[in-house]
């Protein structure tokens, strides 16, 4: 791995935050490639998104490019980024009270290799009141989060326990891609 310059295919403050954890330098390239997937099942979903990011990078062969892409599912519906402020609390009011999960795939690739995974977490979520939910969204803004909240900010509040890596509800399941990357 140390051999690579990384690069990391996303716009993504929190991914870039993330992969800081493991590495002091890297570039950054987004990938504006349309997310449209054929796959039925969430892990399938996110290794597919994370794929496609990935191949719309163009990379030379000292590079070693991470790409991701993360959903909230709850009952089996895929709940992706709000639209607005108004789909953005029917998105927490649906949350609210109640467990779902939360898929980040991640695709590794450099010219000659690929490897895919994802890694699932279980969330917990507290009873929210309309209050708390409008007080969160016209104060933290989460519209480009999945899910319209943050683990890692004010959307805390919300969660009474999680089953699974912080980290990969955040957007990065970065122990899962350490050990990944030693193996690559
Ligand atoms: C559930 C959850 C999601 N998120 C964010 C992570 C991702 O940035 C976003 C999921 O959208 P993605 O489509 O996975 O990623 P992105 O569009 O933000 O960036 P890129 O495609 O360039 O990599 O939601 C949080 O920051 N905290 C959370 O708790």
């Amino acid at each position: 791995m140390n051999k690579y310059n990384i690069i990391l295919g996303s716009g993504s403050p929190r991914r870039y935050e993330l992969l800081k954890l493991l590495f002091n330098n890297f570039e950054v390239k987004v990938s504006n490639t349309v997310e449209k997937y054929s796959s039925k099942k969430p892990e399938n979903i996110v290794v597919e998104l994370s794929e496609l990011k990935s191949n719309s990078i163009k990379i030379s062969n000292d590079k070693l490019l991470i790409t991701a892409d993360t959903i909230v599912v709850l009952n089996e519906k895929i709940i992706g980024k709000p639209n607005n402020f108004e789909d953005a609390f029917h998105m927490l009011k649906s949350l609210s009270g109640k467990k779902h999960e939360v898929f980040t795939g991640v695709t590794i690739r450099t010219l000659n290799k690929k490897r895919c995974f994802y890694e699932k977490t279980e969330v917990f979520f507290n009873n929210l009141t309309d209050s708390i939910i409008k007080f969160y969204l016209s104060t933290y803004e989460p519209f480009d989060k999945a899910g319209s909240y943050g683990i890692q900010d004010f959307g805390a509040v919300f969660i009474n326990k999680i089953i699974g890596d912080y980290y990969n509800v955040m957007g990065l399941p970065i122990s899962r891609l350490f050990f990944e990357l030693q193996s690559f």
